[in-house]
């Protein structure tokens, strides 16, 4: 689920009001999504998603957000499009949290993504970082190198709720991580969450992109590498060669990996398992039992990333890339 704040009839009407989206037509609360608490609104001017930001989202990075949406929708991107209120504003308050309201997209995310999802994801993704440059505002990654560390010394001593040898299969992999991780590689605005929920289809054409929350400054090619684990595995954790080569092939003919990007990219992949194992560790281990907002088990990030930690070069995951 995700609606933690509710709001009041009378809250909503004079939200509304402060937009020029005519007549509130009806309001629900949506069960998707972990983050944040977001509304389905439709209005006599159409269909709205009204985002209530919640604990997790840092309220100086709203601006980035919702700038970048507006940067690449008006370079192309299907994404969601900040509304502005009748004095300019993108963002709002709202029953004591910050609020936006965002244009509504339609399509449905893939339960099962095939290799014909893949390679539109691929393509849109390349789309996206090409579209992101010139986005005159900054945001480090959080969730990046230099904070993985932090993180994972928050949970470290209940690792083994998870599994007896998590402590120092995190603790080896940070140390391989830190000598290893790639300094040059083309930098840029990545989305940083790019999983199958977060990208709509109508008839398996790519109709948009949501939830730009986590996007930040950082390597291109590990955004690849992030979508490549979410989009690639099967529900056994087994890796899919052929949807990874359509994903790869899909972002390659929009913007070619460098060499830099291709002899990384194994690492890269071991960065991008290691922020959703420690990040959904956490979670595993601090979100109530009892709560009503499902918990992702990182043991499948465990076995992504025990897969890429065998993996030599690009060539060892079945891709055959054009230069
Ligand atoms: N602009 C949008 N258009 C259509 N549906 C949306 C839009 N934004 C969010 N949603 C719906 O809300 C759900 C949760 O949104 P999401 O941004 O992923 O939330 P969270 O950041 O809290 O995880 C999505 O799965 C989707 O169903
Ligand atoms: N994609 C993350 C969780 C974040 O959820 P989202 O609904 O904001 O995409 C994961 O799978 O661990």
């Amino acid at each position: 689920m995700a609606v933690y704040t509710e709001i009041s009839d009378d809250e909503l009407a004079r939200f509304i009001r402060s937009y020029n989206l005519g007549s509130l037509l009806s309001c629900k609360g949506i069960a998707e999504g972990v983050e944040n608490t977001n509304y389905l609104v439709h209005t006599t001017k159409g269909a709205f998603i009204l985002t209530l930001y919640e604990k997790r989202v840092d309220p100086k990075d709203l601006p980035f957000f919702l700038g970048l949406m507006e940067h690449l929708s008006a370079r192309g991107v299907t994404c969601p499009l900040p509304v502005r209120d009748s004095e300019g504003r993108v963002l709002n308050e709202l029953a004591g949290r910050h609020a936006a309201l965002v244009t509504f997209l339609e399509g449905m995310w893939p339960t099962h993504p095939k290799a014909e999802h893949c390679l539109e994801l691929g393509k849109a993704l390349a789309r996206m970082h090409i579209a992101g440059a010139g986005f005159a505002l900054h945001r480090a990654n959080a969730l990046g190198l230099s904070g993985w560390r932090p993180l994972f010394e928050r949970f470290s001593p209940r690792a083994a709720e998870i599994l007896p040898e998590l402590k120092t299969l995190i603790a080896d992999e940070l140390s391989f991580l830190e000598k290893s991780w790639p300094a040059d590689l083309p930098q840029g605005v990545i989305h940083a969450d790019l999983f199958p929920d977060n990208v709509f289809f109508i008839d398996d054409k790519l109709s948009g992109l949501i939830d730009f929350y986590f996007a930040c400054d950082d390597a291109l090619a590990y955004d690849i590498a992030v979508s490549i684990n979410a989009w690639c595995f099967e529900p056994d954790c087994e890796f899919n060669a052929g949807k990874g080569r359509a994903l790869l092939e899909g972002y390659n003919s929009v913007r070619p990996l460098t060499d830099a990007e291709r002899k990384a990219f194994p690492t890269l992949a071991r960065g991008a398992a290691m922020r959703f194992l420690l990040t959904r560790s956490y979670d595993w281990l601090n979100t109530p039992k009892d709560a009503l907002v499902a918990r992702k088990d990182p043991i499948d990030y465990v076995r992504r990333l025990r897969f890429h930690q065998t993996v030599r070069s690009i060539e060892d995951y079945g891709f055959e890339l054009a230069r």
